[in-house]
């Protein structure tokens, strides 16, 4: 199809077990993986831990190489080793991606850093681009000379957030970036992601534990367990009718989460 913006195909990863170096014992973290993501939607990714989901965000960022299959955007491939490339398309936001920020540098530094690697802006235009950043993601341009410490969680989160649109990027990675923040700053930052997604085009692949925000944020959902796909398809019709026994019982262990969210 033509709008496709993220074509993920045969993505597998195995991991020599260190442990075992001398017999090759080997860890598939991932089989072979293949799906597709248009601009404007969200793709969930669930699973228990150890089920491989961050394996799938460590690929999809060029974190780790794939054992096998290819990632392409807009039709061109990602090469594994371009991070250029891979930084400027697709970035990450994890869970505590606050706490992450350097705290001897002020938010301008911060958000000054991205530009200074991958664009040939000027001062002046890097400057302007981060005060239009830091107020489309609910803050002021005066914080730019602020230091990380002088922030709340959500706020720290928003910072996050603005590093990793600076470069314009077509997929965001959500990896639990929402599961430290309380019910209602949370509700406040999938609104402002949502606002984000329609203005900017972007796909997000959210990795979630969390169903009710899984329900109320993703178009698609994707269950992974043991680094296999148990069920893949539109979030409304697996969390209403799932068919694997595993996804029964990760909704029914997450009911309440699901009826007031
Ligand atoms: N660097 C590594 N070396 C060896 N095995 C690994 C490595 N990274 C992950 N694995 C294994 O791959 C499998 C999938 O791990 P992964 O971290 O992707 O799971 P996950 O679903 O993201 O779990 P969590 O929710 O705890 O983050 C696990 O069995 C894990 O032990």
């Amino acid at each position: 199809m033509s709008n496709v913006l993220l074509q993920v195909s045969e993505l597998s990863k195995t991991y020599k077990d260190k442990n075992f170096w001398f017999n090759r014992k080997c860890v598939t973290a991932l089989e072979p993986l293949s799906f597709d993501i248009m601009a404007h939607k969200t793709l969930a990714i669930v699973g228990e831990t150890g089920s491989g989901k961050s394996t799938v965000a460590k690929l999809l960022v060029g974190a780790e190489m794939p054992t096998t299959g290819n990632i392409r955007l807009n039709g061109q491939t990602l090469e594994p080793g371009n991070f250029k490339q891979r930084c400027q398309h697709v970035r990450m936001i994890f869970q505590d991606s606050g706490t992450t920020l350097n705290p001897s540098l002020t938010i301008e530094q911060l958000l000054d850093e991205p530009l200074r690697l991958n664009t040939k802006l000027d001062e002046i235009e890097r400057h302007q681009l981060i005060r239009e950043t830091l107020q489309k993601v609910g803050l002021l341009a005066d914080h730019m000379s602020f230091y990380p410490h002088m922030f709340s969680g959500g706020q720290k989160q928003r910072i996050s957030l603005a590093r990793a649109i600076i470069l314009k990027p077509q997929v965001i990675i959500l990896d639990e970036a929402l599961a430290s923040l309380d019910p209602s700053l949370r509700s406040q930052m999938i609104n402002l992601l949502l606002d984000l997604q329609q203005q900017m085009g972007l796909a997000f692949i959210l990795i979630s534990h969390n169903l009710g925000i899984v329900r109320h944020f993703s178009d698609e959902m994707m269950v992974l367990s043991n680094g296999k796909v148990l069920e893949f398809g539109k979030t409304s019709d697996i969390l209403q009718k799932p068919e694997h026994k595993y996804t029964k019982k990760l909704i029914m262990s997450q009911r309440f989460q699901l009826l007031y969210r």
